[in-house]
């Protein structure tokens, strides 16, 4: 299997017959990963505001979630934390994030999409085991720039593939594997631009709780629906 890692997602092109995992560890696809967990049906990212508005009201029951600046849009049910996302057995989550939801909805054409965070990172290793097909990580960054969370956090995915399939890696893979070896995920997170900014707008348990490695074994998977991406738990692989 080749890995590669991408720098953000500019770089992203001709995804048809590629499989692409996102990463926005801080914390779009944490909290889908946890939403799918907490029993939610189904998480449609969406680009912007409007559009989340304007499915909400075409999806009965759905429930809106996201951010701008960190801070929970006004109107929207859910802000980005995903210690919010808990009991939610049947939901539908409409989801827009600075970031994340940008990202995931780029690579919406991907043969294979999954969003991959810290904490089901075994799950996605063992899904891209058995799907044993050339895999590219993809950081949605932070405004455009490099995010060294989601960075790391594709390096964890690696260094728990390799333990299970023989994978040949790109320059920027290697670096990403050698970053996950040498620091946790709580000296990333803590470090990182995105984590020292989540800390100081209050959200330091947000920035634990992604740190949380391997603690569910949901992976989220797209696919598009009518024209648009939606996100939802595989239970085909374990
Ligand atoms: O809510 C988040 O963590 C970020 C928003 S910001 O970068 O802090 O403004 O969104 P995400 O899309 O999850 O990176
Ligand atoms: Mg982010």
């Amino acid at each position: 299997m080749k890995i590669d890692v991408l720098f953000y997602p500019e770089k992203l092109k001709n995804v048809e017959d590629k499989v692409v995992v996102v990463l926005d560890v801080l914390r779009a696809t944490t909290t889908i990963a946890t939403a799918l967990a907490a029993g939610a049906k189904e998480v449609y990212p969406v680009s912007s505001i409007r559009e989340a508005f304007s499915l909400k009201k075409k999806i009965p029951g759905a429930l809106v979630g996201g951010e701008r600046g960190g801070i929970k849009v006004p109107g929207f049910d859910l802000g980005n934390s995903p210690l919010e996302y808990q009991n939610l057995s049947g939901k539908t989550i409409i989801l827009s994030s600075t970031n994340g939801t940008k990202a995931l909805t780029k690579a919406s054409q991907a043969k294979n999409l999954i969003a991959g965070s810290i904490i089901n990172a075994k799950a996605v290793a063992n899904y891209l085991g058995r799907l044993n097909l050339d895999v590219i990580f993809l950081p949605s960054g932070t405004d455009f720039q490099f995010s060294l969370e989601d960075f790391a956090g594709a390096g964890y995915i690696i260094s728990l593939l390799a333990q299970q399939k023989k994978i040949y890696l790109s320059d920027q893979a290697f670096v990403s594997l050698k970053l996950a070896q040498n620091n946790s995920p709580e000296e990333v997170l803590t470090r990182s631009f995105h984590g020292q900014r989540l800390i100081n707008l209050g959200f330091q348990k947000d920035v634990e709780y992604c740190a949380s490695l391997n603690l569910l074994d949901v992976v989220p998977v797209g696919r598009v629906s009518e024209g648009r991406l939606v996100i939802e738990s595989s239970r085909l692989f374990r």
